[in-house]
């Protein structure tokens, strides 16, 4: 049995309810604040560290294993962990895959964020689900000094996701072509030579595997920044748009998209798709509104349905916001909904190739029961065009 009277915690956890939990650090020192949200995901935490739509979150992992297949830069959804901070039942399992380049330790010490081990995670996640995705400060520090009051106080001081642009922080610079399709055993990612449709997608924190799911399904993409204008939009010439997953609240991040797809909608036929962050821009942009969840979706197993086919699909899921159903206008559909918790996944513009969708058809981490989205997309652009022609 280990000496637990030895033990002398190395990171602490410190809830805005005063709530502590004491453990182990690894990765980075230091402190951050964040909110606190759990995903139940069994596989993929180099993923889900990596989507950009988790700044500003400290992600609890459910699941017990992590570390277990280390990390190698081609399965990051984006540069570097954008998620502040990581809570795992156990120190991390050392890697023991042929694809791992590094451990997820060094990773996050090299990276800087903030790890904390031997946590209740089940205790914990049952807070955070009476809590309501509480605000917290995790602290990392060899020598276990810790002001616990300072750390609740910063917890309680921090103002929360709610109003938070985070989109600008997290889009690129500058606007770049994408042309990688889906991991295909034995090449990794293939190229996508013979594109037959042009896509602009707007990146408010894109993952890289929803760029290649669309490369895949015949797209040539042009990714452009968050701020990119309805003008700048349609100088590309496109065939069809995409709206992109992303952090923060839709609403705040909806102050500068929401006209430019507004335009979009209101001066042109294009086909427009729109994926978790983007769904609720788009909903935005319709006229419906989002609410904040209590805990959101986070997982890899999250039952959807499809309306019209009665069909379930079993997906990948990241959000703390939602689109209010009940404020959908006329003329715009319903078309998905969580066997969860009846939340709103899905909608279209009625008699338009305008749709969204909540969950995530690129998975990664997930299954692919989705997938099928972005074939429609292409198919509705292929429908469009042949109009045209
Ligand atoms: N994955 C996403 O795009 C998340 C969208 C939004 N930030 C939310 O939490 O609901």
């Amino acid at each position: 049995m280990a000496d637990t009277a030895s033990f002398k915690p190395t990171a602490c956890l410190a809830m805005a309810d005063g709530t502590v939990f004491y453990g182990a650090g690894f990765g980075a020192t230091g402190q951050t604040v964040a909110e606190l949200c759990f995903n139940t995901a069994m596989t993929g935490y180099q993923e889900i560290m990596t989507d950009p739509s988790y700044a500003g979150q400290i992600v609890t992992f459910t699941f017990p294993h992590i570390g277990n297949t280390g990390v190698t830069p081609e399965d990051d959804e984006t540069g570097n962990p954008v998620a502040a901070g990581m809570v795992v039942k156990w120190d991390p399992t050392l890697a023991s895959n042929w694809r791992s380049t590094e451990e997820l330790k060094d990773w996050l010490t090299r990276t800087g964020r903030i790890a904390i081990g031997g946590i209740d995670t089940r205790r914990l996640t049952r807070e955070i689900r009476r809590q309501g995705a509480p605000h917290v400060a995790l602290a990392h520090d060899p020598d276990g000094n810790f002001d616990v009051e300072a750390l609740v106080a910063s917890a309680r001081a921090w103002a929360g996701l709610e109003g938070m642009d985070l989109a600008k922080e997290v889009t690129c610079a500058q606007s770049y072509r994408w042309n990688e399709m889906r991991w295909a055993w034995p090449d990794g990612y293939p190229k996508q030579t013979n594109p037959a449709h042009k896509v602009v997608a707007i990146d408010y924190g894109a993952k890289r595997n929803i760029l290649r799911c669309l490369a895949s399904a015949g797209c040539d993409v042009t990714v452009l920044p968050a701020t990119a204008t309805a003008e700048e939009v349609l100088a590309h010439n496109p065939d069809g748009v995409f709206l992109s997953n992303g952090p923060g609240d839709p609403a705040a991040t909806g102050e500068y998209a929401v006209p430019m797809i507004k335009t979009i909608l209101d001066t042109t036929e294009l086909p427009v798709f729109g994926i978790c962050l983007g769904h609720q821009m788009l909903a935005l942009a319709l006229g419906a509104k989002t609410i904040k969840m209590n805990h959101g979706h986070h997982g890899a197993n999250h039952p959807v349905k499809e309306i019209q086919t009665g069909k379930v699909e079993i997906t990948s899921m990241n959000h703390g916001f939602a689109v209010d159903a009940q404020t959908l206008p006329e003329g715009v559909v319903e078309t998905h909904v969580s066997l969860f918790d009846g939340s709103n996944c899905g909608i279209r513009l009625d008699g338009r190739p305008v749709f969204s969708v909540q969950q995530h058809p690129e998975a990664s981490p997930g299954p692919q029961d989705s997938f099928y989205l972005f074939e429609r997309f292409a198919e509705a652009m292929a429908a469009s065009n042949t109009v045209e022609a």
